[in-house]
């Protein structure tokens, strides 16, 4: 439960009574042996943790949600991997829109003792955000499933670490007309958390995003942001004064405090992508040297306008592999074209992937491979590509959607290419930011481009300094291009981040060396045919 500053209670999910969850820090070559205690009275719940691949200690699980079974209430579930790569990552809920209701928390991988980064600090900071909604996950999700389907509009408030303001923002204050709400009840749990830093150091900022919905900006005042990492993964460092950063992503940047030390200076975040209706998220900047309660002298940074695209494109291609690190395979053995629509299915409305949108069933498709269930899902395989004519600037011409939960199935070690195709909306005129993300692997970045995606493009394809990452956003009516490594035994979720989206059918399931995966703990095909199956207690 927390407090909004207007004094009424709202009811928020944590772990281990914390909103968000506690922050996981860990080093490179631990195994992590996280015991989860599901302790709501009515549904299931399931983690995923990004920035972890299955790395084969008694079982591990980065998939959760589409390759477990959901952890029943009063159950106890032992996640157990083992951390390889340093970097910035989060866990969050993956069950229904479990994550929309505040089930996340922090994932830090730092590098073993005795290494350093290439790149020097003084101290660091680590800021989660995550968008906040005064209606419950359960009335958004009733809403996105009823016919006609009810959107859940923007967000009321940003979070950093949980903490925000409505109807009560730090702005206002900034203007001297201090809202009577902020005095409220529940106000100072909604403090933001304040940056306190010395002059002349240099600060690493650790940034991820949990929104369900907004896209974000993020700026400081009078503050370069050079960004050294991208989802775990290092990148040629460059400077900028503004981040953009979509669900699923994260960051780090590092920031000098070379300004004026009898100052503080605003931190802010603006909604990107979408026309935006929630206040900036704020916090302050504060030279130690001075009172954290002195308002800076200079109103905070304006994000820049959600709809200036170009903005988000140039941030976007400034992001390139740090030199040195590993770089795609110049062949790929397969590539699939994944058009994004908007669709109806008898009604209601749904996102689909070259015409299908994926329904989850009801066996964890782990179970369903490897042991040959044919029946608990679509054998069929989905379709490598679209109609050739079909027209990504008009809405679509038949607006009907299949229904369907078949698997991209990959030979262990093939390489993959994925181009994702983005298309014009349902009705009207538009085309929104989708950022997609891959569970289990990391994917190189090999290009984005403009309109539809045509032989020749390839030519662009950036195959010398590629940047790895998990997650990868597509442009209004634009592509982008990933090849990867289906190296990775298991069966992953590629999927849009903004949750309604993936509630709406907005995702794919990939699938490679099923067979090599072992040790899957009864409790994880506890559920639908697997279930059936009188598994002795143990792992299979
Ligand atoms: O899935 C979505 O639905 C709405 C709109 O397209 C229809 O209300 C919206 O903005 C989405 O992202």
């Amino acid at each position: 439960m927390i407090y909004k500053p207007d004094g009424s209670e709202h009811v928020v999910m944590g772990i281990n009574g914390q909103f968000p969850g506690p922050t996981i820090r860990a080093e490179v070559g631990d195994t992590l042996d996280i015991a989860l205690t599901n302790k709501l009275h009515t549904e299931g719940t399931v983690i995923h943790w990004h920035g972890i691949r299955q790395l084969g200690t008694p079982w591990a699980d980065g998939t959760a949600a589409i390759s477990q079974c959901a952890i029943n209430p009063g159950e106890t579930f032992h996640y157990r991997f083992i951390v390889d790569k340093p970097g910035t990552y989060f866990y969050h809920g993956h069950y229904g829109m479990q994550r929309a209701a505040g089930l996340y928390g922090s994932l830090i991988v730092d590098l073993p003792k005795g290494q350093s980064e290439s790149f020097h600090y003084d101290g660091e900071f680590n800021l989660l955000l995550s968008d906040f909604y005064h209606t419950s996950s359960h009335e958004q999700e009733v809403g996105l499933s009823s016919k006609p389907m009810r959107w859940i509009g923007e967000p009321q408030t940003i979070l950093i670490n949980g903490r925000g303001q409505f109807n009560c923002s730090l702005a206002a204050k900034f203007s001297n007309t201090t809202l009577p709400q902020c005095q409220l009840k529940g106000g100072e749990e909604w403090a933001p958390q304040i940056l306190h830093v010395e002059p002349n150091k240099t600060y690493r900022i650790r940034i991820a995003s949990t929104t369900s919905l907004a896209s974000l900006n993020l700026a400081i005042s009078n503050h370069k942001l050079i960004v050294v990492e991208a989802d775990g993964n290092y990148v040629q460092p460059f400077a900028v004064d503004d981040i953009d950063i979509y669900s699923g992503e994260s960051y780090s940047v590092l920031i000098k405090t070379d300004q004026d030390p009898k100052k503080n200076y605003w931190l802010s975040i603006g909604v990107r992508g979408r026309k935006p209706n929630t206040p900036q998220g704020l916090t302050i900047l504060n030279y130690k040297t001075i009172s954290a309660s002195i308002f800076p002298s200079s109103p905070p940074p304006i994000t820049p306008l959600w709809n200036d695209f170009e903005h988000s494109k140039t941030f976007t291609k400034k992001i390139i592999a740090k030199m040195g690190t590993p770089q795609p395979p110049k062949n790929f053995n397969r590539r699939i074209l994944l058009l994004n629509t908007q669709n109806s299915f008898n009604g209601f409305t749904k996102w689909s992937i070259n015409n299908v949108s994926l329904t989850l069933p009801t066996t964890p498709y782990l179970g369903s491979i490897k042991f040959k269930l044919n029946n608990s899902f679509d054998t069929n395989p989905p379709p490598e590509k679209f109609p050739s004519d079909y027209d990504i600037f008009k809405p679509p011409v038949n607006p009907n959607t299949n229904i369907g939960n078949g698997v991209y199935m990959f030979q262990l070690g093939e390489v993959i290419d994925v181009i994702l195709q983005n298309a014009n909306q349902l009705s009207g005129v538009g085309s929104e930011i989708h950022p997609w993300h891959l569970h289990g692997h990391d994917f190189w970045v090999l290009g984005y481009g403009e309109g539809k995606f045509k032989q020749g493009d390839e030519k662009k394809f950036n195959l010398t300094h590629a940047p790895l990452r998990n997650t990868a956003v597509i442009f209004p009516y634009g592509w982008t291009a990933l090849r990867f490594r289906a190296d990775n035994p298991g069966v992953w979720a590629f999927h849009c981040h903004i949750e309604p989206h993936l509630h709406m059918g907005m995702g794919v399931v990939f699938a490679e060396g099923v067979h090599k995966v072992k040790n899957i703990p009864t409790q994880a095909l506890s559920c639908g045919i697997t279930g059936k199956m009188f598994f002795k207690p143990g792992h299979y």
